[in-house]
């Protein structure tokens, strides 16, 4: 604990240790003050005692000093120890309850190479490979058809190749989810496709020869800004806020993403642009017919995926659609040999035949307009990328009961996309359905990703051959299957997993905005929505945890109980608000109308001490002042005292900067380090008001009468107790101390504390006249469990052991009162945690 002393205007605050030797400008008069460690005065250190005090765990909030009193003055080495057990605010137990949380999990670690049956793996990683095969011709198809020459196609199939190896060979190498795939995705290439789209659109046709040079770059440019946020996301450690991405809105995006992959795969294969659009002003047949070879493969395709879950499934309808569509042409269009020759499929050509392009004077060539104009789609990439990857990998983890550590997979991800960047690739991310299927076939260690890279590779050296036996309209077919799956997943299956239906429906509009207006305006919209939807959601967390009633929640001063009948009685004036979470100006609002009803309430005692505790609030919007100005008229309006509890010292100074004083006893306004202070100050005004908060210069039959069992036989009682006298900061005995006798308290008080190891103090509880300590090691015949310190000059009568066995002997009905006596004690402990409880759990 540290002492804030304003000399200018003797402002005096206890705060927190971590303000010791700082300079800070009062709240009150903007006075720079020094903050000094308790027991440092005018730049003279005084001999500190070492305990180091801690707060412990129970439902109370601790003992409290009078903190309304110059508590640090006068004070000699002996109270030091009090100072430092007692009025540190972390030295008071918490009254909240607390719900055990799991430890946070281990990241998991980088599993070896050859991890899980070799076997598996391999035979896993070329299944997966041969369907990221399939995939990577049907993305270069979507990304480049139509808008690179022909001739430029083996450059398109090789650079989506060459993504699928290298980010495949990260994954590998760096990744800690042992099946982990990844490669250029549907999502991410519908919108690269997009921005190739537009990009193309801004040359004429006397611009050709920029046209690949530009998209090329342009491409491999967004792979390596995708890379680069992925990576400084993950490397931040900011996966835990790309949770907070609404799902309804990256699910919209995806779903309309979906229809445009579908609008692409028949533009491609009717080889026209907006084909939709020729069909809706003038019904063609022969267009229907140019689609049926991509539709009804795609189609059969995605209804067999959707009833047959099975790591085989989607290799299996793959490898038919190959053979199957080879046959067909063979036996439709053009048999035998003529196959190669014929315009159904594509062009063979040779592996460095895709280094073509460069051979050009290809830097030159760029138009780095046409690329800095299509930033926005860049951004778009990097944002989608994260949001997918973040929800691909928490899916997986779902789906595996896996448990991985999404910031160090952003980070492969992005390590992944730059490698990719590097050999011209495209923007990629984790890949779904192949981990899915992976890990369904057994894969459980990198080996199978490495295999996967492995047929990448192979695929890069032998697909120009293989090309010349693939019919056209497979890619197409593969984007039909594609496109159906993402939207049956984000529109069709989603809606079951939301809990309200209106999340769905802002799903389905971005789905609409995407789909009519683009991927750009649907991101765009969603992020808008997202954040409107964050914001709206947690305006309505309740800023009031807890409101509680000063009649059941009591500082941590055990009191006589007369003291305590009248704080039943009159505890009601308190009102204390426990708030959470960030506080904005709108917050405060329903605080303020929150506080008029309760003061209004005619039901309840009318709120004289208003507490609002600051401990769980996370923080305070800059605004506030306006709404805690407000808060103080609502509280001058009503004759309430409002206490302000656990404020920051920065956020004190701030607000006084703004010219609101929180610490104000003339505007009654107070502040306190913490609520148990605040709580004890509050009860000991509601005693002052009632004559009881000194129970000094009564004799000891006074103060014991009215609660002993039998009235009458108090002074009997009184008879058998010796009276001690203890001065201040002396122990009335140790912990562990052998137990001979217990006390009852007559005038002043005391402070029962647990000595720790490594002369740690924590303070359990402050005593005051009407009580009794020592019973239990009389009562369990064991050592003293707590050490029993006197807080002020005390007058104490005890009872030896030695007395009680003796009064055993000559008076049982004697005894039998004693008992009573002390159970009675112990009850109203026991009553008054109860009241805690049930006040907390209203
Ligand atoms: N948590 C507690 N709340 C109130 N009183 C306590 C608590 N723990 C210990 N005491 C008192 O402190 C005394 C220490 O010595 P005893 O164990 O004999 O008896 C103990 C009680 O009277």
């Amino acid at each position: 604990m540290a002492l804030f002393h304003c000399d200018a205007c003797g402002l005096r605050k206890d705060v927190s240790d971590k303000y010791i030797g700082r300079s800070i400008s009062c709240p009150r008069c903007s006075n720079p003050v020094t903050v000094v460690a308790v027991g440092e005065k005018n730049g003279r250190t005084q001999p500190l005692p070492p305990p180091e005090v801690r707060p412990v765990a129970a439902l109370d909030d601790g003992k409290a000093e009078s903190p309304a009193e110059p508590r640090f003055e006068h004070r000699d080495a002996a109270d030091m120890d009090e100072i430092l057990a007692g009025d540190d605010d972390s030295a008071r137990p918490r009254r909240d309850i607390s719900i055990p949380i799991a430890a946070e999990p281990t990241a998991p670690t980088a599993p070896s190479l050859m991890q899980g049956s070799p076997g598996v793996n391999i035979l896993a990683g070329t299944l997966s490979g041969f369907q990221g095969v399939v995939v990577c011709l049907a993305l270069s198809c979507l990304i480049f058809a139509g808008r690179l020459a022909w001739s430029d196609f083996p450059y398109a199939v090789l650079v989506v190749l060459a993504t699928a190896a290298a980010m495949s060979l990260v994954a590998a190498l760096r990744s800690r989810v042992p099946y982990l795939q990844a490669g250029p995705g549907i999502a991410l290439g519908a919108v690269t496709a997009s921005m190739v789209r537009d990009m193309h659109a801004s040359f004429s046709a006397e611009q050709a020869a920029h046209v690949l040079p530009t998209l090329a770059v342009g491409v491999s440019l967004s792979a390596f800004v995708v890379g680069l946020t992925l990576w400084f996301v993950g490397g931040s450690g900011m996966g835990k806020w790309v949770r907070f991405i609404p799902h309804q809105v990256v699910g919209g995006v995806l779903a309309g993403i979906g229809v445009r992959v579908l609008l692409a795969a028949l533009e491609f294969q009717d080889a026209g642009s907006p084909c939709l659009e020729r069909l809706a002003e003038n019904f063609d047949f022969d267009v229907c017919l140019a689609w049926a070879p991509a539709v009804v493969p795609g189609v059969l395709m995605f209804i067999v995926a959707r009833r047959i879950r099975h790591h085989l499934v989607s290799p299996v309808l793959f490898l038919l659609l190959l053979v199957g569509s080879l046959l067909g042409v063979h036996l439709v269009a053009a048999p035998g040999d003529a196959i190669r020759a014929s315009e159904w499929t594509f062009a063979a050509f040779s592996a460095h035949s895709a280094f073509g392009p460069f051979s050009r004077d290809f830097l030159g060539l760029i138009n780095w307009d046409v690329i800095a104009d299509h930033a926005g789609y860049i951004l778009a990439l990097a944002g989608l990328a994260v949001a997918t990857t973040m929800l691909t990998l928490t899916d997986v983890d779902a789906e595996t009961r896996g448990r991985s550590d999404l910031d160090h997979e952003l980070s492969v991800t992005g390590q992944g996309n730059i490698l990719a960047a590097l050999v011209a690739g495209v923007p990629g991310t984790i890949s779904e359905h192949r981990t899915m299927s992976s890990w369904r076939a057994g894969a459980a260690g990198p080996l199978a990703a490495l295999t996967a890279a492995a047929v990448f590779v192979a695929a890069i050296v032998f697909i120009g051959d293989i090309l010349a036996y693939v019919p056209r309209f497979v890619p197409a077919a593969v984007l039909v299957f594609l496109g159906m799956q993402l939207v049956a997943r984000w529109l069709g299956d989603t809606y079951a997993m939301f809990t309200r239906k209106d999340d769905y429906a802002i799903l389905v509009i971005i789905f609409a905005i995407t789909v009519f207006f683009g991927v750009l305006t649907g991101l765009g919209v969603g992020a808008a929505l997202a954040m409107m939807i964050l914001i709206s959601r947690y305006g309505r967390v309740n800023v009031v945890k807890f409101a509680l009633s000063g009649a059941t929640n009591r500082s941590n001063v055990e009191r006589a109980p007369s003291q305590l009948k009248v704080l039943r009685e009159h505890g009601g004036q308190i009102y204390i608000l426990r708030l959470q979470g960030f506080i904005f100006l709108g917050s405060t609002s329903a605080l303020i109308t929150d506080l008029r009803q309760r003061i209004e309430d005619e039901s309840q005692a009318r709120p004289r001490y208003v507490i609002l505790d600051f401990r769980l609030v996370t923080g305070l919007d800059s605004a506030v002042a306006t709404g805690l100005r407000k808060l103080r008229q609502l509280a001058d309006e009503y004759g309430v005292t409002l206490i302000f509890t656990s404020i920051p010292f920065e956020v004190e100074r701030q607000l006084a900067e703004n010219g609101f004083v929180l610490d104000d006893p003339d505007n009654c306004s107070r502040t306190f380090v913490d609520a148990d202070f605040a709580l004890e100050w509050c009860e000991d005004r509601i005693l002052e008001d009632h004559g009881v908060l000194v129970l000094k210069g009564r004799t000891v039959e006074d103060i014991l009468a009215p609660m002993f069992p039998e009235p009458a036989l108090a002074p009997t009682f009184v008879g058998y107790l010796e009276r001690v006298e203890v001065k201040t900061g002396s122990h009335v005995f140790r912990q562990g101390d052998a137990s001979d006798a217990m006390y009852f308290i007559v005038s002043g008080r005391v402070n029962v504390q647990l000595e720790l190891e490594g002369n740690r103090i924590i303070r359990l509880v402050k005593m005051g006249p009407g009580t009794i300590f020592g019973e239990m090691g009389i009562y369990t015949d064991t050592p003293r469990s707590a050490s029993v310190v006197a807080a002020e000059d005390c007058v104490l009568y005890r009872l030896s052991k030695k007395k009680l066995h003796a009064i055993q002997k000559q008076d049982p009905m004697l005894v039998s009162l004693i008992h009573r006596f002390v159970v009675n004690r112990l009850a109203e402990r026991v009553a008054e945690a109860n009241a805690k409880v049930r006040d907390l759990i209203k």
